[in-house]
């Protein structure tokens, strides 16, 4: 297996004097291809904070973030946007699709930056549609869609790019719980079934039994790190 991430001696800081907050101190983790790991930790404990730099979104204050065995702290502003674009999926609480923008359109946006061609867009798009259930309503908008439906979507986005890396920042916090369940049973088998690695942060304890490895987060630190037999 190899190292799809790795962060080393991770560290941010919001505000300065009596307003300092350290959001991750010395936060040093490695995950491999394939992994399913959900970060957790109560509110504030900086899971949004980490995924955020794994993912580009946000610059450590001092440390780096190794992603498929590049520095992308040290990264220009366009280089990390392209690497961003081809590396990484992000799946956000509240979707994030565009809503003026079809089911297959929201799906196949990232592949026409990638410069893929129409034929195969169409093929990857309609193939991943129907991995997500959702073959037949590929021409409705995000507000013709059911929460649920959404998020499906915003998976079949991240993943339709064939990035190595899934960021999920607490995906199934506005989903009722049998709809939150469903889709982590989707990701665990898009995950099985692609070798994709994916990261949660998350509140749900669905996902963390789910899970095969938990990262705990208290303060900024990584205060437990457990990988289920
Ligand atoms: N832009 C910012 N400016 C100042 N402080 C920030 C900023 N972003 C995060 N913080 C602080 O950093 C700490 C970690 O925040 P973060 O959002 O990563 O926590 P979290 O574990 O994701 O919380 P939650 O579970 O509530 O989403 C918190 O104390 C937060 O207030």
């Amino acid at each position: 297996m190899s190292k799809v991430i790795e962060t080393i001696d991770l560290c941010r800081h919001f505000g300065k004097g009596d307003t300092l907050v350290q959001a991750m101190q010395n936060v040093n983790i490695t995950i491999e291809e394939g992994e399913f790991t959900a970060i957790i930790g109560p509110s504030g404990s900086g899971k949004t904070t980490l995924l955020q730099m794994i993912g580009g979104l946000d610059n450590p204050s001092s440390g780096a973030v190794m992603l498929d065995g590049k520095n992308i702290s040290s990264m220009t502003g366009a280089e990390l946007s392209d690497f961003r674009r081809d590396h990484i999926g992000f799946i956000f609480q509240a979707y994030n699709l565009i809503p003026v923008l079809s089911a297959e359109e929201n799906a196949e946006y990232i592949m026409l930056l990638q410069g893929v061609s129409a034929k195969e867009r169409k093929q990857r798009v309609d193939d991943m549609l129907a991995q997500v259930g959702l073959t037949g309503k590929a021409d409705r908008r995000p507000a013709q869609l059911s929460g649920g439906q959404q998020q499906r979507v915003a998976i079949a986005r991240a993943m339709v790019s064939k990035p190595s890396i899934i960021l999920a920042d607490e995906p199934t916090a506005n989903l009722d719980s049998h709809t939150g369940m469903d889709l982590i049973h989707l990701m665990k088998t898009l995950n099985e079934e692609n070798n994709m690695t994916f990261v949660f942060a998350t509140h749900d304890p669905k996902i963390m039994d789910s899970a095969k490895r938990i990262i705990r987060l208290v303060d900024g630190k990584v205060v437990e790190d457990v990988t289920k037999p």
